[in-house]
């Protein structure tokens, strides 16, 4: 058994609502760290990678990336504070912050795997380019951007691209993509269940396929969840809520399911924004998924 470090976000500059940089003290105060001890990991907690003050960043006129430079400088420090803990055997939980943060997670963490396989758990698609995105923001773009697809500043953030390849991606309950994210994902062949799968199938078949698929051909597997890939209804704390999307029980259910396969060798957890929650539910939920991901059981 691994030990765990928990590195914390404070980013919020990936997008333009305020609150989602207090995310990690969130699930800190949610109690992130006796519950992964509890099931017998000894956890370190690594404290927060420093980002800019949002008050203090102006925009580079030359281009619509919002905040490129400051989310970049950012990512470059993610990337080496995770790229020690996996050098050091640990297992890297990372908490957001907003889903801008995954460009520096994955950065860190593919270096060390020939053929990292990604579980991107979210509403979206996060496959947008500055030509492509309909807001500027970069929490859109993590994934193309780890593709090696998008601005140069962030697809050789720590000096290499790509982080990833299309065929080990599984994105699980899209149910909300722009058009450039629907014609990249037909066009590089990414493995897409939206939540018209996940009625149909049933989250314990996808996650069976899921594992199946990415076991055999990937030496490791990055679980990127976006709490906004859950309903609104068990998730309310997340900026770009999307109605419709998967329950408490299945997320829990799917969770439970990558314990038991053994395969997930890193993991994030997003966009959780205090500001936008009830009474820290989104945090508590996220806390919850990350004891079920470490093999907590009730019996
Ligand atoms: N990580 C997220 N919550 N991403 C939401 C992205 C929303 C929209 N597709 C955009 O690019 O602006
Ligand atoms: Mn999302
Ligand atoms: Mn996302």
């Amino acid at each position: 058994m691994k030990n765990v470090s928990i590195i914390g976000v404070p980013m919020d500059l990936g997008q333009t609502r305020r609150g989602v940089d207090m995310g990690p003290s969130a699930i800190r105060y949610a109690g992130v760290v006796e519950r992964i001890e509890n099931i017998g990991y000894v956890v370190k907690d690594e404290g927060n990678i420093e980002i800019a003050l949002a008050e203090r960043v102006h925009n580079d006129l030359k281009t619509n990336l919002k905040n490129l430079k400051a989310v970049a400088d950012a990512s470059e420090r993610l990337a080496s504070k995770v790229d020690h803990v996996i050098t050091n055997g640990n297992f890297p939980l990372v908490l957001g912050g907003d889903h801008s943060i995954a460009i520096g997670t994955l950065a860190g963490v593919s270096k060390h795997y020939e053929n990292l396989g990604v579980i991107w758990y979210d509403a979206h698609g996060d496959l947008n380019t500055a030509d492509t995105s309909p807001s500027g923001n970069i929490h859109g773009m993590p994934l193309a951007a780890s593709l090696g697809i998008g601005h140069p500043t962030l697809t050789n953030i720590f000096g290499y691209m790509p982080k990833i390849k299309p065929e080990n991606i599984v994105i699980i309950g899209a149910r909300s993509l722009d058009e450039g994210e629907r014609e990249l994902i037909k066009e590089i062949g990414i493995k897409v269940y939206t939540m018209h799968e996940v009625d149909r199938l049933g989250m314990a078949h996808v996650m069976e396929e899921t594992i199946s698929y990415l076991k055999d051909k990937t030496d490791g597997v990055h679980l990127s969840l976006d709490l906004d890939g859950l309903d609104p209804h068990d998730a309310p704390g997340v900026g770009t809520p999307v109605i419709g999307g998967i329950s408490y029980r299945e997320s829990h259910l799917a969770m439970e399911m990558l314990a038991e396969s053994n395969v997930v060798t890193s993991a994030e957890f997003v966009e959780v924004n205090p500001i936008l929650d009830e009474r820290n539910k989104t945090a508590t939920v996220a806390v919850a998924l990350m004891g079920s991901l470490f093999g907590e059981k009730l019996l």
